[in-house]
């Protein structure tokens, strides 16, 4: 293999990208600077930490476009739940002639006693949707490999972090299960989860793979899982030899439709699954599954088994959708602050369209006493996850945000939405899709909600009609000066 080519090549990716100012591992062994064992803790993704693929990740506007690592992290930070699915798992095996097996409970997957008991820990009850066919395909023997996609919050993360504890030998001092993920933040997040999950197993040990931790030349790894980006992960498979990749067990590749979003990343995922044994069980999961992440999956996993859960379509059938008429931006916030005087909101998400509307609602909001938190475009994505965390938590009742921020981001948690302004694409057009995923709810399951839409011109009106007659559903008007009516929508 021409080391010298790939290994500089990886050098100028990594150079391109900036470094990672201000990572901090606690309790980060200063012999060997690896990130701890299964039960350390390490800053979270909200850590003042900036991301390898900060050039793709900078927001630096509104209409800037989509990021979906940042959007991915943002939507783990808000979602401590599963998501509502009703829909079939479509399995399509290797061999289809051999049986297919789904467990309905954690016991029957015979796991390890100290597993179990982090399984339940976290409190799971019993496997999810996803989790119930994957599980048993991960586990059995001998390795398969495995092609996943569902929607994110369905399980998957918990399902592959399982898979790998199970197959680790705690006993054999040397990494054997690789997990790449696309950015910093992402790969601690998961780290987060094999410390919840093995925190009755600490004889496992865990290192993060990422940008900042150096270690020493010759410094051989103990730790049995590896996880981090791929820049890294190569250069300490390849260039380093920290790790011997003809020992992995298991290589899990998280985010697939992620990792083909950043440039580099691809090739180097390639290049690490180049260096593994024929043996390796390859794990790869995915959001989405468009053509370019099907062909990618494909050079990753020989011989898959495929799993696919359909994204539960969100209906406005729970929804009581309603529409304010207003003048001015001004009176659209004394609107406002009519319906919070009036009904209690327990946590409303309020979206603008420009920044600089959202920043002088946030103001105002403020200065009427509400505890308002601010997502802007011009956050790092730390900042923001952090501003989510806060939300999440309840520490801040309204949430104030643009449209391109809050893209992606499930706010299944709110039952009151509020769009400030509708949300429009960038010919003026209304854009139907964003305001489903907004105020939309998915399944049987959904909470019922509210959603209330300021209009202040012909122009938003029109939008207004044409969202009601995209969705064939009735948008009422309140009339936000007549207190008695505004208590009757919140009945
Ligand atoms: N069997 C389960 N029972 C209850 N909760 C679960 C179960 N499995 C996972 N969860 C929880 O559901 C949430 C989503 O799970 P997880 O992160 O594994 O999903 P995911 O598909 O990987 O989503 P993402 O791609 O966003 O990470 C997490 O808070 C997780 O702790």
């Amino acid at each position: 293999m021409a080391t010298d080519s790939w290994a500089q090549a990886v050098d100028e990716q990594e150079a391109a990208a900036e470094s990672i100012g201000g990572l901090q591992i606690k309790d980060k062994p200063e012999e060997n600077g690896t990130a701890g064992t299964t039960a350390t803790t390490t800053d979270s993704g909200s850590a003042a930490a900036k991301t390898e693929t900060e050039g793709e990740n900078k927001t630096t506007d509104d209409d800037d476009k989509e990021d979906k690592a940042a959007q991915s992290l943002l939507n783990k930070l808000i979602r401590n739940n599963l998501v509502n699915n009703s829909n079939q798992v479509e399995v399509l095996q290797k061999d289809p002639n051999s049986p297919l097996y789904s467990v309905k409970s954690f016991e029957e997957l015979r796991l390890k006693p100290q597993l179990l008991q982090g399984v339940y820990g976290m409190g799971f009850n019993r496997p999810s949707k996803i989790q119930e066919t994957a599980l048993p395909m991960m586990l059995a023997g001998p390795p398969q490999n495995l092609i996943a996609q569902s929607q994110s919050g369905t399980g998957k993360t918990a399902a592959f972090v399982l898979a790998m504890l199970s197959h680790v030998d705690p006993d054999n001092k040397y990494p054997q299960c690789l997990c790449v993920s696309p950015t910093y933040e992402l790969a601690l997040q998961t780290g987060k989860v094999i410390e919840q999950m093995g925190k009755y197993y600490p004889e496992v040990k865990l290192v993060y793979a990422i940008r900042g931790n150096k270690l020493p030349r010759g410094h051989k790894l103990q730790e049995q899982i590896v996880i981090g980006t791929p820049g890294t992960m190569l250069d300490w498979c390849g260039k380093f030899r920290f790790i011997d990749p003809k020992k992995i067990k298991v290589f899990v590749l998280d985010e697939a439709d992620v990792m083909i979003a950043t440039q580099g990343h691809q090739d180097q995922s390639i290049r690490i699954q180049r260096m593994l044994p024929q043996t390796c069980q390859m794990l790869l999961f995915s959001a989405t599954f468009e053509e370019t992440v099907w062909n990618f999956a494909q050079r990753i996993v020989p011989s898959p088994n495929i799993i696919k859960l359909k994204r539960e379509e969100e209906t406005l059938d729970t929804i009581k959708q309603y529409y304010v008429l207003c003048n001015s931006k001004e009176e659209k916030f004394h609107a406002l602050c009519n319906i919070y005087g009036a009904i209690t909101i327990a946590q409303a998400m309020i979206f603008c369209h420009t920044r600089k509307t959202a920043g002088w609602l946030a103001g105002e909001l403020s200065r009427e006493g509400h505890q308002v938190a601010l997502l802007s475009g011009e956050m790092q994505v730390e900042q923001r996850a952090a501003v989510i965390e806060r939300f999440r938590d309840g520490k801040e009742k309204v949430l104030v945000t643009t449209n391109v921020c809050a893209r992606g981001i499930d706010v299944e948690q709110v039952s009151v939405v509020i769009n400030f302004d509708l949300p429009v694409d960038k010919d003026g057009n209304p854009d139907n899709e964003t305001y489903l995923h907004r105020i939309g709810r998915t399944g049987r399951f959904g909470k019922r909600g509210l959603a209330i839409n300021m209009v202040d011109s012909k122009m938003s009106m029109n939008i207004l009609n044409r969202i009601q007659e995209h969705f064939s559903k009735k948008i009422e008007r309140l009339d936000t000066d007549d207190l008695d009516e505004i208590e009757k929508i919140a009945s």
